[in-house]
C-alpha cells in the first residue's frame, strides 16, 4: 500500500475494495433508468441473484409498500435537483421478510449539471433500527409513567396540570363550559391511625378506581391532585351534569363500603367534593378558578363534610337521611 497511485490505476483492486465491503455499492444510469453495477454483496443480505438487479423499477418493486411513495419521489426529486441524498426503507427479501436500509446517494451530473448517473452505497441499519424502535418505546413508556400516579395507577397532577391547560385554551376558543370537581377523602388520618398506612394506601387505590368508573366522556380526566385529594375534570360540560357527576362519585363510594370504624360521619367511607363550572374568558386566571373549586371544598368540610358543595348553587347539598350515620 505504500504506492497508492499503483492502486489507483487498477480497477481490479476498486473492485476488490468495494465488495469486501459490507456496504453494497451499486450505479443506476440515469438515462435508461437501469443498474450499471450492484455488489455482490446484495444476495447474501436480500436473497435476490445480483443479477436480477436490473433496472430501477426491481430496486422499486422490491421495497415497502409504505415507503415505496416516499422513497421513491424523494430520491427521484433530489437526483433531478443533483443533490446528494440518503434514504432510508424497508428492501424486501427472497423470503419475504424486510431488511432496513440506509441508501447514500451521489449523484454524478453532466457539465450542464443535469444528472449522468447515480452512485451510492446501500446500508444495512436493521440492528439501528430495532434499537430506535426500541428506544422510542422506552420513551412511550417513560412519558406514560411519568402521568402516572406511582399508587392508584390513575393520572397524576402533573398529568391534571397539562390536560387542565389544553382543555382550558379550548373551552376558550369554543366558549364552552368546562367543570372541575375536587375530591378529599373525609378523616383520612382516622382511617390511617386505625388501619395503618398500607391499608390506607389500598383505600387510596380503591376511592381511584371507583371515581375512575363514574365518568364516562372521551375527555373526562379523574386524577390524583394530592396525598388524599382527586380532582376530575369535566371538558365541555356543565354545571348541572358535572354536578350528577358528583353525585354519582358519591352513590358508588357509599356502593364501595370502604369500613371507617373512627369516621364521626359514618362507618364507611365518605369523600367531600367541591364543584365549579365556568366558560373560561381572557379575563379570567385558569388557578383563579381552581382556587374557586378549592374554596367550595373547603366549604364542603366545613358544613359537615361528606357532601358536594357547588359554585354559585346552594351552598350545600346534604346528605342523604340514608346517608346519616
Ligand atoms: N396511606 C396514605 N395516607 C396518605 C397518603 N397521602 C396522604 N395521606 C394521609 O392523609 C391524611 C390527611 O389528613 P388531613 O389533611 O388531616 O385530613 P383528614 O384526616 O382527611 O381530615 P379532613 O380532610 O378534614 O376530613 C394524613 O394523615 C396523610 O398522612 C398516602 O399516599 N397514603
Amino acid at each position: 500500500m505504500n504506492d497508492v497511485s499503483a492502486w489507483g490505476q487498477s480497477d481490479a483492486v476498486y473492485k476488490t475494495l468495494l465488495e469486501s465491503t459490507k456496504a453494497i455499492p451499486w450505479k443506476i444510469d440515469w438515462a435508461t433508468k437501469k443498474f450499471a453495477y450492484i455488489g455482490p454483496q446484495i444476495e447474501p443480505l436480500l436473497g435476490w441473484p445480483q443479477d436480477s438487479w436490473q433496472t430501477v423499477e426491481d430496486w422499486v418493486m422490491r421495497m415497502h409498500p409504505d415507503d415505496r411513495d416516499y422513497v421513491v419521489n424523494f430520491c427521484v426529486s433530489q437526483s433531478q435537483a443533483g443533490i446528494d441524498h440518503e434514504a432510508d426503507y424497508r428492501a424486501l427479501t427472497a423470503e419475504n421478510g424486510y431488511v432496513w436500509i440506509r441508501d447514500v446517494v451521489h449523484v454524478m451530473r453532466f457539465p450542464d449539471g443535469s444528472p449522468e448517473a447515480l452512485v451510492g452505497f446501500m446500508f444495512d441499519i436493521t440492528e439501528r433500527k430495532k434499537t430506535e424502535e426500541k428506544l422510542l418505546v422506552l420513551q412511550r413508556e417513560l412519558e406514560a409513567l411519568s402521568f402516572k400516579d406511582g399508587l392508584t395507577g390513575i393520572a397524576n397532577r402533573r398529568r391534571f396540570d397539562a390536560c387542565f391547560a389544553m382543555e382550558w385554551d379550548r373551552a376558550l376558543s369554543d366558549g364552552a363550559p368546562l367543570s372541575v370537581l375536587l375530591f378529599d377523602i373525609d378523616c383520612f388520618k382516622q382511617y390511617n391511625d386505625e388501619y395503618g398506612h398500607i391499608q390506607g394506601d389500598k383505600c387510596l387505590v380503591d376511592i381511584a378506581s371507583t371515581l375512575s368508573l363514574a365518568v364516562d366522556g372521551p375527555h373526562d380526566l379523574v386524577a390524583r391532585y394530592g396525598g388524599e385529594e382527586f380532582v376530575i375534570l369535566l371538558p365541555r360540560t356543565d354545571a348541572a351534569t358535572a354536578l350528577k357527576v358528583a353525585n354519582r362519585c358519591q352513590r358508588l363510594i357509599q356502593k364501595r363500603s370502604i369500613p371507617h370504624a373512627q369516621s364521626p360521619i359514618r362507618e364507611h367511607v365518605t369523600v367531600s367534593i367541591g364543584a365549579g363550572t365556568i366558560t373560561p374568558d381572557a379575563d379570567v386566571e385558569p388557578s383563579a378558578f381552581l382556587d374557586d373549586v378549592d374554596k367550595q371544598l373547603y366549604a364542603a368540610k366545613k358544613s359537615g363534610k361528606n357532601r358536594i358543595v357547588a359554585m354559585h348553587s346552594a351552598p350545600s347539598l346534604a346528605p342523604s337521611p340514608l346517608d346519616a350515620k
